[in-house]
């Protein structure tokens, strides 16, 4: 059991002084290592379980420099024609440092893989009979495939036992434990009323239909809540664009009309500046019906953050069994990883995987998506309202930091336009029927140049998003410094200001308080509760945090820090196995996926320093331990550096590596290999 440390200790109080300290005999010769431990940025450790490289015999690598930027080296990310300019890479000079840029954690398929209509039937019939080039025969599918696995903590097929059958039949990896491999005859684990039973408790929300799928893909999907809106929204810019033309004054006027002079209008010139005065006129009539973007017309559900936990929008990281297992751990709310709003709209099979999500996510489910322009942001708010009804909140991100999405003006580069950003929710807000729209910020894009003040005030007076999210950092400083509190608790108490100007206004259109949240580095129960000392701050949202140690919201609720041990972490492992192979699948393909992404929760989840081994605690987010030996030998293999053994820990879970397995982690420093 976890040892529950006392509650209301001070932040960074030596654990010393709370009468946690065992007496060690083994102080000694880490204590002349003592100044080099107590140094700002590193964690303090108990001298016992400080590693001195040269002399302990230690082979794992010194703790690798953290650099937690969102994985824009994702496949997924990258592989959207529109991200790479002129068919160039941009930036390939500008390797970074000790990262393994353009990582592709893509796996393999299998050799000779079965047909997909032969899965679970062995007399199945198959449309292109001999020409499939696939194996339509189970016995010598079965012959060739790969050595099942056999772990002590799946001794039978997972996904059987979780949802009463397997999806995957004779592909399984488990298949003995629900096949007769004499007679190939498969066995349920209950009837049929037990299955409904399971699926209560566990099935997948938000799957869009293939139909649907189909007309985005071909351009027949009707954005007609969007065509509408965003006719109304270009009247308007139209408008605005003109009077500042006009405000211009007469200088500016005669220089272009000089300029002009030069050129031979033709007749068919002149035909088009007709078309374009009638278009003008009409968005002329339009605007003076509408006036500003902000064109509401739906009644939306209550959002309510208020004192709600809440786990970040995480890239790749955050996946559905990742989310799941948080939602175990008692998170309120999370969110879908960012979904770019342009496949969206084209249909893209891998960006409409990300609105999905498990049963026990909704409600408190939000999905996040990036886009650069109003008839991104509109269209695919409309596609995901139509077409997705576990949603709780669709949220614009205006503050991603990868180069790749800020040079084509999406995420973070949003800040640097706030008039489109507002066009954006107002687009959103008028086609996403009752799902409230809401918007995660940062400080600004430019160190030193806080800008989420003043576009704070023209959300809270041009729009109706629902919440805001404020990341306590500019884009440019990415994780270098700390989140700046200060900044973030201003511009919560300037909300509530901002809004009591518009009160009257905002009431009679929906009544609501606008959420505020903020977010940075907020890794344990004591930042939670100081932040939400300012009144004015609904809710804290966390993400490194909930990664590192995915109980965080346990120590939340009981307001006190918990020494979970080696066992209960491994049994978190299990846990988040297990999620993954109800969601992956348990067939070749599948294991792949979740071993892969086993490796990148890993990623984040060594670093958990064990509180135990602690001299000062909560270890900050910032502060890197010197090399460490844990508490057992599976608490030292938890905390290892070194890819390799993020794999051996997968091992207990999904039996042996195979050949085919691709994983390249992020850091180069975790990744040197020993075999
Ligand atoms: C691996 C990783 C992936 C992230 N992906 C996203 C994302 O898809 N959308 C988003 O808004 N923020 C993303 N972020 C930023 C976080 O949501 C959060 O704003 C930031 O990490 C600061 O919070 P923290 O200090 O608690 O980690 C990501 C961060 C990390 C570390």
């Amino acid at each position: 059991m976890s040892e529950p440390a006392p509650a209301a200790a001070p932040a960074a109080a030596p654990v010393e002084a709370q009468g946690k300290r065992p007496a060690s005999a083994g102080a000694e010769p880490a204590a002349a290592k003592k100044s080099d431990t107590t140094s700002k940025g590193v964690a303090h450790l108990k001298p016992e379980f400080i590693l001195l490289n040269e002399n302990s015999g230690d082979t794992r690598a010194s703790a690798p420099e953290y650099n937690d930027e969102e994985q824009s080296t994702s496949s997924r990310l990258e592989s959207q024609p529109s991200i790479q300019q002129n068919g160039k890479k941009q930036n390939s000079k500008k390797k970074k440092r000790g990262q393994n840029k353009n990582r592709d954690n893509r796996q393999a398929r299998e050799q000779h893989a079965l047909c997909s209509k032969f899965v679970s039937n062995t007399d199945a019939s198959c449309p292109f009979g001999d020409k499939c080039r696939f194996v339509h025969d189970v016995r010598e599918y079965l012959d060739k495939k790969a050595p099942e696995i056999k772990t002590d903590f799946f001794p039978v097929c997972p996904v059987w036992k979780s949802l009463g059958y397997c999806p995957m039949g004779y592909k399984c990896c488990f298949l003995s434990s629900h096949c007769d491999l004499d007679t190939l005859e498969l066995k349920g684990l209950c009837d049929e009323d037990g299955r409904k039973q399971l699926f209560e408790e566990n099935h997948e929300i938000n799957h869009i239909a293939g139909e649907t799928k189909y007309d985005l893909i071909k351009r027949k999907f009707p954005f007609t809540k969007s065509d509408y809106i965003l006719e109304i929204i270009d009247a308007i810019q139209q408008e605005n664009r003109d009077s500042t033309n006009m405000s211009k004054g007469p200088e500016a006027t005669a220089e272009e009309d000089t300029s002009k002079k030069d050129e031979e209008i033709s007749a068919q010139a002149d035909e088009q500046n007709n078309q374009i005065s009638e278009k003008r006129e009409k968005q002329r009539e339009i605007y003076l019906k509408y006036h500003d973007t902000r064109f509401f017309a739906q009644e939306k559900k209550k959002l309510d953050l208020h004192h709600k936990k809440i786990v970040s929008p995480l890239t790749t990281v955050g996946n559905l069994p990742y989310r799941r297992l948080m939602r175990k751990l008692g998170a309120d709310v999370t969110y879908s990883e960012m979904a770019l709003a342009v496949p969206l709209i084209q249909g893209t099979n891998s960006e409409w995987a990300l609105p999905k999500a498990h049963c026990s996510e909704f409600p408190g489910f939000g999905v996040q998506i990036a886009c650069s322009k109003t008839w991104q942001a509109a269209k695919a708010a409309e596609a995901l309202a139509a077409n997705v009804s576990g949603v709780s909140e669709i949220n614009l991100n205006s503050g991603c930091p990868i180069d790749l999405l800020y040079r084509q003006g999406s995420g973070s580069a949003l800040l640097d336009n706030p008039a489109r950003m507002i066009r954006c929710l107002n687009g959103m807000n008028y086609v996403s029927n009752d799902i409230p729209v809401t918007v995660k910020i940062r400080t600004g894009t430019r160190e030193g140049h806080p800008i989420a003040l003043s576009i704070t005030k023209r959300l809270v007076m041009e729009t109706d998003v629902a919440a805001i999210t404020l990341h306590g950092r500019t884009r440019q400083q990415r994780y270098t410094k700390s989140a700046d509190w200060d900044y973030v608790g201003e511009v919560a108490d300037a909300v509530r200001v901002y809004e009591a100007e518009k009160q009257e206004d905002k009431e009679a259109r929906d009544g609501q308080k606008l959420q505020f949240v903020g977010n940075g580095d907020c890794n344990n129960w004591e930042d939670w509760y100081k932040h939400l000392e300012n009144k004015n701050m609904d809710s804290v949202m966390v993400a490194r945090g909930a990664l590192i140690k995915p109980w965080i919201f346990e120590e939340v609720d009981a307001q006190q820090y918990m020494d979970k041990s080696a066992t209960e972490r491994l049994e978190i492992l299990k846990d988040y196995c297990q999620f993954a192979m109800d969601h992956w699948g348990t067939d070749q393909y599948g294991i792949s996926q979740c071993r892969r992404y086993f490796c990148d929760f890993m990623s984040f989840y060594h670093r958990y320093v064990p509180m135990g081994i602690c001299e000062r605690y909560p270890v900050l987010l910032n502060e890197r331990p010197p090399n460490w030996k844990g508490r057992n030998d599976l608490e030292t293999l938890l905390g290892s550096t070194d890819s390799n053994d993020w794999l051996k820990l997968s091992e207990m879970f999904f039996g042996k590596v195979s050949d085919e397995f691709v994983f390249t982690p992020k850091h180069k420093s975790n990744s040197f290999a020993t075999n």
